[in-house]
């Protein structure tokens, strides 16, 4: 906050309120962090469940009493606010009832969330587990026949039946449809020499795992295998140079040249993975060009792909926790070999 010229913080963004606080149910609330401590400011709704989760004091209180009883604490100071999620409405509430300067500020929560404690990485590790075990169960149904759908629900009840709840809506793309990276499932029958792209995550406690894995259904075309073992390579290789000090630009750029290498740079359309937390995207980006440099405690996703439209596609993705001298990949359910 120093380094942003502020005194105070408005904390608006869902993940930044929990993270700062413990309580679970971001959306319903806002921290103001001052230099005397944070607040949260929730609704009645959620007074006991405020009062069991919150590390921090709590205020219950709906606008325009939230803004009023901040509007002591923020007096003739200057508040910084979430540029990336305040809405302008949020934003001329602010203006209305406080006396301060208002500061547009970028990624000051999400700069301390990098980095998970060894309690962030065992909710994370745990959601990984149960996606695991639900994958293996699940795995035998992939087969010529079974509608996309029916693969997604399989994987959605095994989550739920764990215990865990469902990351992010369960992409299955089975043969032309692989070519969709963010191909969801639909209702799509799987049919013989398709490959089939699946990516779900489990979240625990709020946190997410996120895997991708592309299985064979019968015998794919040479095209296809050439381009899955090319993706294998580049995945393969990235996750083996993650590592504390490793520049997420050149991990990137590790895979794509690799990928470059298979006559594949046009098929990679996205960039090579993310960081995982409250959010199942946040920093570091493993993006082309990236600065950000890993760190132990970063939790991150390597998950090179091919996407040939009219053809098919293939993705390959580990979730991958950055250790001090290396890396553990936390997904094991197994890659096939074709
Ligand atoms: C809607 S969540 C998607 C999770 C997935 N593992 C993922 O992060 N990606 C799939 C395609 C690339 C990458 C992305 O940037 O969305």
């Amino acid at each position: 906050m120093k380094a942003a010229g502020v005194d105070a913080l408005w904390v608006s963004n869902p993940a930044n309120v929990r993270a700062l606080s413990g309580f679970s149910s971001g959306q319903d609330g806002k921290v103001l962090v001052t230099g005397g401590g944070a607040t949260l400011y929730t609704d009645a709704r959620y007074t006991v469940q405020a009062q069991e989760e919150s590390q921090v004091p709590q205020v219950i209180a709906r606008p325009p009493e939230t803004y009023q009883d901040a509007a002591q604490k923020v007096q003739g100071a200057r508040v910084g606010f979430e540029a990336e999620h305040l809405t302008v409405a949020g934003l001329e509430a602010l203006r209305e009832h406080w006396d301060a300067a208002l500061v547009p500020t970028r990624g000051l929560v999400e700069g301390v969330r990098l980095v998970k404690s060894p309690q962030e990485v065992q909710a994370i590790r745990e959601a990984q587990a149960v996606a695991d075990r639900v994958f293996e169960e699940v795995r035998p149904m992939i087969r010529a026949g079974v509608r996309e759908l029916d693969v997604a629900l399989a994987l959605e009840l095994g989550l739920r039946r764990a215990g865990a709840e469902v990351g992010f809506d369960v992409i299955v793309a089975s043969g032309p449809r692989g070519a969709m990276p963010h191909g969801v499932a639909s209702e799509r029958v799987i049919e013989d020499g398709d490959l089939v792209t699946i990516d779900f995550g489990a979240r625990v406690n709020g946190y997410h795992s996120d895997m991708t894995r592309t299985v064979a259904v019968g015998t794919p075309s040479e095209e296809l295998r050439r381009v899955y073992n090319a993706v294998l390579e580049a995945e393969e290789a990235a996750v083996a140079a993650v590592r504390p000090g490793a520049k997420t630009g050149e991990l990137d750029a590790l895979a794509r040249g690799i990928l470059e290498q298979h006559g594949l740079a046009e098929a990679f359309a996205h960039s090579l993975g993310h960081g995982v937390g409250l959010n199942i995207h946040e920093g570091p980006s493993l993006r082309k060009g990236s600065e950000d440099v890993l760190e132990p405690g970063m939790v991150v996703t390597v998950e090179p792909g091919a996407y040939l439209p009219g053809v098919g596609g293939v993705r390959i993705e580990d979730l991958v926790l950055v250790t001090e001298d290396g890396h553990e990949v936390l997904s094991r359910a197994p890659k096939e070999r074709l």
